[in-house]
């Protein structure tokens, strides 16, 4: 049994959902789900620590686009990891990456392209979305190979669709395929 940690910053509720159709799958399959977030947003919301990071297996790890880059609280936390670079903690597990914008082409891809860079600093083994996956061609909102995204609409009023869903879903699984391969 592999851990996952599914980190996430979400204002609006759009990257939750997509945090939670991720947990909810990889605790489908059986594994072991560390869901957390980087601030203390709500009362169910677990706040991650470097503990978190060192001893999960595989990552899944997502922000709302803002300007076509990270959320700054994701940021803050990556800026306090660097005694866990040092130590080389995260290299060779791997990770993926997941993230919602209001508008279609409002830089989401370029996102994913941000989130990845600590986790590829870090030495994490960066994995997308394949084109085996149909969704990922037949998708008219979210869904790149890069990784899941969510188109919201710009008043963050659309939810995910199927096809987002089912893309989350297999992200969510080839995580935890490969996390318990490179056990
Ligand atoms: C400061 C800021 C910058 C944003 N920049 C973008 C952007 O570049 N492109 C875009 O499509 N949406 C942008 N948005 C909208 C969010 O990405 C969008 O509402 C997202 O779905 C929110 O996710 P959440 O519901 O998890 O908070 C921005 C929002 C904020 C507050």
């Amino acid at each position: 049994m592999a851990t996952i940690l599914v980190l996430y910053h979400s204002s609006h509720g759009s990257v939750e959902a997509m945090a939670n159709e991720i947990a909810e799958t990889l605790n489908a399959q059986g594994a072991t789900v560390r869901l957390r977030t980087f601030v203390q947003r709500q009362p169910h919301d677990i706040v991650v620590t470097k503990q978190d990071l060192i001893e999960c297996d595989g990552l899944a790890f997502g922000t709302p686009t803002r300007f076509g880059m990270m959320a700054a609280q994701a940021k803050t936390f990556w800026e306090t990891t660097s005694d866990v670079w040092l130590k080389g903690q995260l290299i060779d597990k791997p990770a993926c990456v997941f993230s919602s914008s209001s508008s279609m082409h409002g830089g989401n891809e370029a996102t994913l392209l941000n989130l990845s860079l600590p986790l590829l600093h870090h030495g994490m083994v960066l994995m997308g979305v394949p084109y085996d996956v149909p969704e990922l061609l037949s998708t008219e909102s979210g869904g790149t190979p890069y990784g899941a995204t969510h188109v919201a609409g710009l008043d963050n009023s659309a939810q995910l669709t199927e096809t987002e869903v089912r893309i989350c879903r297999a992200v969510a699984t080839r995580l935890y395929t490969v996390a318990k391969k490179l056990l």
